[in-house]
């Protein structure tokens, strides 16, 4: 057993949305395709990544370094003998062979990235959905049947006032969704209010409404915000400062009793243990979102996972950034507390299968071997688009 090739390509995610930090106007991201020599269905097994919205294309970094260190090792040393399969711990080790630790950059992307189309394609080739390899494998068999979602937008747009806001809201309650978020900080506090205002007549509850202030503020800003947050009692208050400064976090617990979350900028078990450890995050409330596409694919995440356990933290905390299938797949299979879904921004790679129905904020997963990228028609025709004609 063998990969054969591996494939990647950047392509344009680009849009006219912004958050406090950024705007989408030149996103892209990397795709990428592990084709192996099993055959299955009378076509060789083919897995598939992508790096979620955030981070551009990775092409340069695994052309130079990732993809050549994989298809010049022994494939003997790839192939988990007892599964029969690929065996994605070996891969990872081999891709990050003479990378020092610590200062992860962008390499975590690249790597998580290779890492998803390594997963797809074992979970293909062992003939099972994702989750259910992951539960068989990872959790004495017991997978979740659905997943708790909320519905990620509510970006700034030029153009888009509080009417439009409204509407985007109300879209994703008509959908099903009844938790959603929406961003902050790129507008003074006082106007921020009223579009939390306006989105809260919408969905209902400020209990169903997260905010997101993409890393924005100052101490200072934060803890503004935190204090005219407080009293709504929202769902969530994201990513308040850089995601780096852990006591900027910690600080912040000191003036808001309701639930903070964080954690989509840190790309490595490390990086999330020093949040963990420095960031005075509360485990009876607060959220995570580490992201296995940035921060070295799963194989890292279940190191991750590990720390979390070590130092009391649930699984059921975790709720990854990226609203994609790979992250949906490992909050089913490994018990994580939900997922991020983009019903409708970062097109064909945010949402789920096709056939998917959201109730109550919950969905399932499809019943195809691999990740389900085959079970999102979109998607799959720019994956076979790029990657494979
Ligand atoms: O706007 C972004 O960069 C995405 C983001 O923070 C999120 O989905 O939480
Ligand atoms: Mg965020």
């Amino acid at each position: 057993m063998r990969i054969t090739a591996i494939r990647e390509k950047t392509v344009s995610i680009a849009s006219p949305i912004a958050n406090a930090f950024i705007d989408f106007s030149k996103m892209t991201c990397s795709v990428v395709a592990v084709v192996t020599d099993q055959v299955r269905d009378g076509r060789p097994v083919v897995g598939f990544g992508f790096n979620s919205n955030g981070r551009y294309g990775q092409g340069s970094l695994m052309r130079e370094r990732f993809i050549p260190r994989l298809m010049e090792a022994d494939p003997a040393t790839l192939v988990d003998e007892g599964e029969a399969n690929l065996d994605p711990f070996a891969i990872w080790k081999t891709m990050m062979t003479n990378e020092k630790p610590g200062g992860h950059g962008e390499r975590s992307v690249a790597v998580g990235t290779i890492d998803m189309a390594v997963w797809d394609a074992v979970a293909k080739i062992a003939g099972k959905p994702l989750y259910r390899l992951l539960a068989d494998r990872y959790r004495d068999g017991v997978a979740d049947d659905d997943v708790w979602v909320y519905a990620a937008g509510g970006y700034y747009h030029p153009g888009k006032e509080i009417e439009g806001l409204k509407d985007e809201m109300r879209s994703y309650v008509d959908r099903g969704y009844t938790v959603c978020k929406m961003k902050i900080g790129l507008a003074p506090l006082a106007d921020d209010l009223k579009r939390i205002d306006a989105a809260i007549e919408v969905v209902g509850d400020p209990a169903h409404l997260c905010v997101d202030a993409n890393g924005r503020f100052d101490l200072t800003t934060a803890v503004a915000y935190a204090k005219a947050l407080e009293p709504y009692g929202l769902y969530w208050y994201e990513e308040a400062g850089d995601p780096l400064d852990y006591a900027l976090q910690a600080e912040l617990a000191q003036h808001y009793s309701g639930r903070m979350a964080t954690g989509e900028n840190l790309f490595s078990m490390q990086d999330a243990r020093n949040l963990i450890r420095y960031g005075g995050m509360r485990p009876d409330r607060d959220i995570l979102q580490f992201d296995c596409a940035l921060s070295y694919g799963l194989v890292e995440y279940m190191r991750t996972l590990a720390m979390m356990q070590e130092n009391g933290w649930s699984s059921r905390r975790v709720v990854p950034h990226g609203g994609h299938q790979m992250s949906l797949n490992i909050a089913a299979g490994l018990h994580l507390g939900g997922n991020e879904s983009y019903p409708d921004v970062f097109q064909p790679f945010g949402g789920f299968a096709d056939a998917t129905e959201i109730r109550n904020s919950r969905v399932g997963l499809p019943n195809v071997p691999g990740v389900g990228f085959e079970a999102k028609s979109a998607l799959y025709s720019l994956l076979k688009r790029e990657l494979l004609d």
